[in-house]
């Protein structure tokens, strides 16, 4: 069980450690931190219905996740090649047409809870 336990918070101390990375190094990600900051602010100060709370922690998980996707995917593609190449770019391109979709997804349903 100790093991198991030590095992569980290491995982959690690595994926931690990755997020304060992208943070510390991802303007994009700073820009989300900022819009979820100002997305819980608001729900709070509108007093959201449970539901909303729901749609606006879910909304906010896939930007984050897919902008942590699309990081870590650019810098892999980095350590590939710096030479310019049609695969990297379709790659990082899809990679970044991931945060456009859930982007644009979270615009349309912070109109429909805060409207
Ligand atoms: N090695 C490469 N070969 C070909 N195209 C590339 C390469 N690196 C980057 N690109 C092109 O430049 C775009 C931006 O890539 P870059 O690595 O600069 O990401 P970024 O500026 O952090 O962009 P994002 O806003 O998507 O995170 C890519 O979507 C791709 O079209």
């Amino acid at each position: 069980m100790v093991v198991w336990c030590s095992k569980v918070i290491r995982s959690l101390h690595h994926a931690l450690r990755g997020i304060g990375y992208a943070l510390r190094t991802q303007r994009n990600l700073q820009i989300h931190l900022a819009a979820t900051v100002l997305a819980v602010g608001l729900g709070v100060s509108q007093n959201l219905a449970d539901w909303k709370w729901c749609c606006l922690g879910i909304t906010i998980s896939l930007v984050w996740m897919a902008e942590l996707f699309n990081s870590a995917l650019e810098k892999l593609c980095d350590r590939v090649t710096t030479e310019q190449e049609d695969a990297i770019r379709q790659i990082k391109d899809m990679a970044a047409g991931a945060v456009l979709c859930v982007a644009l997804l979270s615009i349309f349903i912070a109109i429909i809870i805060f409207s």
